[in-house]
């Protein structure tokens, strides 16, 4: 391995522990800490595992938590109807949805329902256009974590050519919104785009979020390349019956051609944690009228 292991875990710990700081510079300002509020429907282990590890790092950051847990019958109504109580109530500052829900329900409608000064996930069509125009936005965690990552590593991403593998509205679309903003030249590729191996040679800066094991290899990525792997797929291990994490990118292979590349897990899971945190204690400060918290 010759490329640099981005440690996703320490960055994302550091984040946390000065969002920790400004929480508690928060709560002695106004009186009250910045509350987060996560509502899980149903049962789906991943999906509880996730909403129990928000519950825990949001206490451990000084933060208010009050976690919903509707059974997997729930009914849309009543789900946005929890949705309202959450935008009416004061404690709470940020409101997260844990995706994907039930099947009988339409997550575009429940994520529409969404005070946008509380969507701390920044899924609101009022928060993407908000994004897409240059305007203050709640910016979607994970793609926000990335470019936090890519920052890091690289300073300036002005003038480098990034490619983005996925088009979805919570991670890959977000992603290219802000690798504009950086002023790269941003290109996205998806399941229709053709010799994707080729076009991922181009790139300077790979972003992968695609949802399949290990489909990026070695030989796509250009030498020096940094490789941010979003990816979060559980497959069998070589252990009978167990089970291993692994990301969109197959590691070792690019790890030998990459400048840097983040691990998985380690590497973006941790960062998207933590700007989770960032957002509820950036619209505490904007639902309070104070001015954004500086450095983060
Ligand atoms: N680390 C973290 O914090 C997070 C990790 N994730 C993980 O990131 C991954 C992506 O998540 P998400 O964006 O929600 O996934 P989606 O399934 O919504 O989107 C996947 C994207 O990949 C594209 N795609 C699928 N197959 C191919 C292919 N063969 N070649 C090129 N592109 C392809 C799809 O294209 P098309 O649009 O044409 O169908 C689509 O745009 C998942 O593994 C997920 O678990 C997600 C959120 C947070
Ligand atoms: N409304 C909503 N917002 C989300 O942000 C959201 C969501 N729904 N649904 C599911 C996806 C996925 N996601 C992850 C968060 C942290 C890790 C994470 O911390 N992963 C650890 C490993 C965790 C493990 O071992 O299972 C790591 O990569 O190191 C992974 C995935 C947030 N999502």
């Amino acid at each position: 391995m010759t490329a640099k292991r981005i440690d996703g875990k320490a960055a994302g710990l550091a984040l946390r522990e000065q969002v920790a700081v400004a929480a508690a510079e928060f709560q002695a300002r106004t009186g009250r800490a910045p509350g987060l509020a996560t509502v899980l429907v149903g049962e789906d282990p991943a999906s509880s595992v996730y909403v129990r590890s928000k519950g825990k790092a949001t206490a451990e950051a000084g933060m208010e938590s009050f976690a919903h847990h509707l059974p997997a019958d729930t009914s849309e109504e009543a789900l946005l109807d929890l949705v309202v109580l959450l935008n009416n109530d004061d404690r709470v500052d940020g409101i997260l949805v844990q995706l994907p829900l039930p099947p009988h329900m339409d997550s575009s409608r429940v994520i529409a329902a969404i005070d946008p000064a509380k969507d701390v996930d920044g899924f609101h069509p009022v928060n993407a256009g908000r994004l897409a125009t240059g305007l203050d936005a709640l910016v979607p965690c994970t793609p926000l974590g990335c470019l936090h990552l890519l920052k890091n590593e690289l300073g300036s991403l002005s003038g480098k050519d990034a490619v983005v593998i996925g088009r979805s509205n919570i991670v890959g679309k977000p992603m290219a919104m802000l690798l504009i903003g950086e002023s790269a030249t941003v290109t996205v590729a998806h399941s229709r785009t053709r010799d994707l191996p080729d076009v991922v040679r181009r790139a300077d800066i790979v972003v992968a979020a695609v949802g399949r094991p290990e489909m990026i290899r070695g030989d796509w990525i250009k030498p020096g390349a940094v490789v941010i792997d979003v990816g979060i797929n559980r497959v069998a291990a070589a252990d009978e019956g167990k089970t291993r994490l692994v990301g969109d990118v197959a590691f070792g292979e690019a790890a030998e051609v990459a400048s840097a590349i983040t691990p998985v897990p380690g590497g973006v899971g941790p960062m998207t944690i933590a700007m989770l945190l960032r957002n509820t204690l950036v619209a505490a400060h904007r639902r309070a009228g104070l001015a954004d918290p500086e450095g983060l």
